[in-house]
């Protein structure tokens, strides 16, 4: 399983240490492969051909969000699909990249929003591109690809969406089949396995990209990229969606299922090299029709934080054809917003507060907070908050991340620190963890040394933002104990996760680098290492052609 630059579709370039040119030069990525995306079955043979980077064509034609690939020069190459189905090929670093980063970085997310002339809605219903960039030695190796979903597969066999994806859904040729599509939803056969979202690198090593769905829980090879298989749960806790970041660790995989029938959450763990999902507890929902969004939830050493939004899941929704403002949501302030607190050795639910209302897709991090005793007193949850306000949803419409006019459209978002009490109090807390001015009212995506992970910590890497922007535009590192960012911003760029990794023998936390992609405003791509203590650039490797933007990654050491 570990990562190796010199794998079969490795370039001459790589092997001799000379840096990688650009695809299609002299001396280039001879063996880059490209596949035009067409309406046509997935050819699982590469053509051993250099394809350029194709140009955009100004003017084409437009259905709905119109095409990503082919919009004009306006468009930022973040929000354009990608155009050929693989690559790989050594890239052109500048600057010096630590001679101990040795492994691979992946980053998964949605790619490819069209078919054909048909555009999607929404940042989230695009099909899922994996990308990697492996370092060894001061050089890098890049690669994308396709997952080879069943939804992605159907959808380039019949040139149109045949699965539920975020906001897009099937068009029934006829009644018959429209009826068909509502009980297939029931079994849930109708949603896609888009896996768009997440990778993790499991404690056995196996490789995951996730989403939503529990379909959509798929193994990719870290090197090759190929899609391996479905991830089947062997186990009988069912559920149709589950939060699409699960809590990995060496040992262990913590997720959450929300039960929509009988509103409440499962928490469920898995020990690393198994399929066998256990049940730990359940937390019925306090308030609400069904269960708040989960997108994700923290840990602690010995707790599962459960938050119930008033963002909750809509059944009526998941059902109809159009989408709603909030898609397959809605938005019940009157019920209240809470957070759960369940022992993970017990499954007993220790504590269960009421909070000011909040929206989160992320959270950061939690951890035990305790008296001079040493006797836990509360829970710290710290979240990437939108401020109780759901139309981050809208901003992430295609049509909206294209269209820039220069307006300072992005809503604010904050790191909301919430403190539930573990004395009984029927309330906790939810404040800002900083001034959310230091990382420019902007905050997602977020990562932070796992070393720390359900532990008390101090820095967390995020996107940010530079004023005025209609999408997170800088990287930046929150100091929470200082309660300062640092921030790195590039004109025009748009950059993606920023993902820390740590200097094999490190003692300090923010002793590392953090990796993010960027999706530079001349159209081209590049990943970028930033010194993780002072936030400052040490190297970027430059891909020879754009990348789309992208959501989650993580890393894969050569020697694990
Ligand atoms: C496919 C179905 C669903 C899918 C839900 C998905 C794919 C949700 C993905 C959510 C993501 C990627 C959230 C990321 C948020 C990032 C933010 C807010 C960044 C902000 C930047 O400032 C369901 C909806 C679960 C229904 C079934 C079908
Ligand atoms: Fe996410």
């Amino acid at each position: 399983m570990s990562p190796t630059i010199s794998s079969s579709l490795c370039t001459v370039a790589a092997l001799s240490g000379r840096p990688g040119r650009r695809a299609g030069q002299p001396g280039g990525n001879k063996r880059a492969v490209a596949q035009p995306l067409a309406a046509a079955a997935v050819t699982e043979a590469p053509p051993a051909v250099i394809a350029p980077p194709p140009r955009p064509v100004i003017g084409a034609p437009r259905r709905r969000g119109g095409r990503g690939v082919d919009g004009g020069p306006d468009e930022l190459v973040a929000w354009k699909s990608i155009r050929q189905e693989r690559w790989e090929g050594a890239l052109e670093v500048e600057g010096k990249l630590p001679t101990w980063l040795d492994g691979t970085y992946l980053r998964n997310g949605p790619g490819l929003w069209d078919l054909g002339d048909y555009g999607f809605r929404h940042l989230f219903d695009g099909y899922a591109t994996l990308v990697r960039v492996s370092f060894r030695d001061g050089r890098a190796v890049g690669a994308h690809r396709q997952i080879e979903s069943e939804a992605y597969k159907a959808a380039r066999r019949h040139g149109k969406v045949c699965y539920r994806e975020f906001s897009e859904v099937p068009k029934p040729d006829s009644f018959k089949s429209f009826v068909g599509q509502l009980a297939s939803l029931f079994s849930g056969n109708s949603l896609t396995d888009n896996s768009n979202t997440g990778v993790v690198r499991l404690g056995d090593g196996r490789v995951l990209c996730l989403t939503e769905t529990v379909k959509g829980s798929i193994v990719v090879n870290p090197d090759t990229l190929d899609t391996v298989s479905k991830f089947e749960y062997e186990d009988k806790l069912g559920g149709l969606i589950h939060s699409a970041h699960p809590i990995v660790t060496d040992t262990e995989f913590w997720t959450l299922i929300p039960d929509l029938i009988r509103p409440g959450y499962v928490v469920a763990r898995m020990d690393a090299g198994s399929n066998e999902r256990q049940f730990v507890g359940r937390m019925d929902c306090r308030g609400g029709p069904a269960p708040g969004w989960v997108h994700s939830f923290p840990v602690t050493e010995n707790y599962v934080v459960v938050p119930e939004m008033p963002l909750r899941y809509c059944a009526a929704n998941l059902l109809r054809a159009e989408p709603t403002p909030l898609y397959k949501f809605q938005w019940h302030l009157e019920s209240g917003s809470y957070m759960h607190v369940m022992c993970k050795a017990s499954g007993k639910i220790v504590a269960s507060v009421e909070v000011p209302p909040f929206v989160t897709f992320h959270f950061i991090n939690a951890y035990e907070e305790k008296d001079e005793e040493g006797r836990v007193t509360a829970i710290i949850a710290d979240c990437c908050e939108h401020n109780a306000d759901t139309s981050i949803l809208d901003n992430l419409r295609l049509h909206n991340l294209r269209a820039f006019t220069g307006e300072d459209v992005l809503t604010d978002a904050r790191v909301g620190r919430f403190r539930i009490p573990l004395d009984g109090s029927p309330f906790g807390e939810l404040e800002a963890a900083l001034d959310p001015e230091e990382h420019g009212r902007g905050m997602d995506m977020c990562s932070i040394n796992p070393a720390h992970l359900g532990k008390e910590y101090r820095y967390a890497y995020a996107c940010g933002a530079r004023r005025p922007c209609n999408f997170p535009n800088t990287l930046t590192k929150i100091d929470l104990v200082e309660k300062t960012a640092k921030n790195w911003h590039e004109e025009g760029a748009v950059p993606s996760e920023p993902y820390f990794v740590a200097r094999p023998g490190a003692v300090e936390e923010d002793d590392g680098v953090a990796i993010s992609m960027v999706s530079a405003k001349d159209g081209s791509g590049y990943a970028l290492v930033l010194d993780a203590k002072s936030f400052k650039e040490i190297a970027r490797a430059k891909f020879p052609y754009g990348l789309p933007y992208g959501l989650h990654c993580c890393w894969v050491p050569r020697d694990k």
